[in-house]
This record gives structure tokens, sequence and C-alpha cells, in this order.
């Protein structure tokens, strides 16, 4: 994939999603209530990229599920596309940190899952499929099963598999997370080109400031539990953004010393004493 890729006028616009006021509150088996998302709000604009930051544990994966339709909220509104999101949504295609694939089919039968599951024409979509794998260099990889993949090469094949059928929304939960630092890097670069063909709307949850930050038109910082928004931070850099490059710009170290900055304030990170 290159990041020379121009906005695909043939694909979709991204959805909008509205988050207002989002509880969620899980109950243990001893009966207590765990409050993981406390009065969420958020809107997030059609096409827009968003990451979402926060230490561990303050209902990150929780707020994704719930847009994924994995989970509802205990209360508050959910809206993807304007109307109230009810399970999985059919504009909505999911990223894990694990890919899961399945490990007996093939990678392309992999990428065309999600065509049979909705009993489309799995033939029909066998080019696009093909053409997804090239984009993200998988050329000729797709009659292997994915234990013949690295680590990066399934989540790519797992990018493909969300997105085969052109999501408007892109819901991805620390996706490269479990890759080394040059796969990440070269991950990142190729999601912005991918995004940038796509024009969707994407919700990206990360530990990486530096990835979020290089990533989004805004970032959301959530609290320590239960997960509240402490910052929405808008990245105001040109595209296609250039890894190297954007970590010399001011406004780059702008935005990661605010997020930064956040984390200290609430004790989630420490600065070194002397
Ligand atoms: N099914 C569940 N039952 C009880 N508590 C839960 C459940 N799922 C999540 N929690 C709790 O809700 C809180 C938020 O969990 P969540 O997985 O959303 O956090 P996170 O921000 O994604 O964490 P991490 O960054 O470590 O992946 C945590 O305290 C977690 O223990």
């Amino acid at each position: 994939m290159t990041s020379e890729l121009t906005r695909d006028q043939a694909g979709p616009t991204g959805v909008s999603v509205r988050l207002g006021a989002v509880v969620k509150e899980f109950e243990t088996e001893t009966g207590e209530l765990i409050r993981a998302l406390d009065g969420l709000s958020l809107d997030v604009a059609a096409g827009e990229f968003i990451a979402i930051v926060g230490p561990s544990g303050c209902g990150k994966s929780t707020l994704l599920n719930i847009l994924a339709g994995l989970d509802r909220a205990s209360t508050g509104l959910v809206e993807i596309g304007g109307a109230p999101a009810r399970g999985p949504h059919p504009e909505a295609g999911v990223v894990f940190q694990s890919d899961y694939l399945l490990p007996w089919r093939s990678v392309l039968d992999n990428v065309l899952l999600p065509i049979e599951i909705k009993g489309l024409d799995r033939k029909a979509h066998v080019p696009a499929a093909e053409q997804l794998l090239a984009d993200v260099g998988l050329a000729g990889f797709g009659a292997k099963k994915p234990s013949e993949l690295s680590g990066g090469m399934r989540q790519r094949a797992g990018i493909c598999r969300a997105i085969i059928q052109k999501p408007g929304l892109l819901l991805m939960d620390e996706p490269f997370g479990a890759l080394d630092a040059l796969t990440r890097e070269q991950m990142i670069i190729d999601l912005q080109a991918l995004w940038l063909r796509l024009g969707n709307t994407v919700i990206f949850i990360t530990h990486g400031i530096d990835e979020a930050v290089f990533l989004a038109d805004r970032v959301i910082v959530l609290s320590p539990r239960p997960g509240r928004i402490d910052l929405d931070l808008k990245v105001d850099m040109a595209r296609p953004r250039q890894w190297a490059e954007a970590h010399a710009d001011p406004e780059f170290q702008r935005c990661i010393g605010e997020v930064r900055r956040c984390f200290e304030r609430r004790g989630v990170l420490h600065r070194a004493q002397g």
C-alpha cells in the first residue's frame, strides 16, 4: 500500500457517530457494580479520524464494544449514521488487537467471510478481495493459511476483512499493539493511506500517544476509570503525514505535550525527579 493513494470516489463517505451521556456498568459475580464509563458524550463527524487514548482499564474497549454492537450501554444515547444503534451495525467494520482469523480458512477466504455471512455473491467479490490484499502488500498470499503469515501480515489480512465491504465506520481496538516497532510504523502509514482513500469514519483505540497524534484529526483522552473525556484535542497537521517529519513538526509536539500533561495531572504519567 502506498501513501500516493487518492480518495476513492466510488467508496463510502463515512457515517457520523453520536454518544450522549453514555454510562456502562458491569455487575461482578459478587454483585458489585463496576462503572466503566461515566456519562461519556462525543460527536464524531462523518469521515473523521478519532483516536482514543487512556490508561489501562479506563473503559476504551468497553466503548468500542458498545459502538460495535457487541455490548450495550447501561444508559445514554448511541447513534450511528443518525439512527439509534441496535446490535452490530451493517456500516461498521471491526479490527481487534488479535487478528481472529479462522485458522482453517485461507487468507482470501478469511477476507471474504463477511461477504459469505451476509449471503452475498462470494465469487463476485473475489477480485475486490485480491485487490485489497495486494493494496496491503499481501499479493500472492491469498491461498496461504494464517499460520503461514507473520503477525503483521495477519493483522493486514484482518484489516482487509474489516474493510471488504467498505464500511462507513471502522472501529479499531489497539490493532497494532502486538506488533514490533518497525511493522507498527509501516502499518500506521498504511492505515493513513487507506483512510485517505476510503474516506470513512475511524475510531481508533491505542496506548500509543505518538500513533494517536500522528493518525487522528482529534485525540480523545479518557480519564482513569470510570472513563470520562479529559481532553478533546484537534490535531492541525496537513495530510498525508510522514512519520519522521511529523515528529519534528511543532504542532505534533504541542499535541504530544498536551496529552502527556493530561496524563500527568491524573497521575497516570510521572515526570522524572531531580
Ligand atoms: N464483563 C465485565 N465484567 C466486569 N467488569 C468488566 C467487564 N468488562 C470490563 N470490565 C471492567 O471495566 C473496566 C474497563 O474495562 P476495559 O476493558 O474497557 O478497559 P480498557 O481501557 O480497554 O483497558 P486496557 O487498556 O487495559 O485494554 C475495567 O475495570 C474492567 O475490569
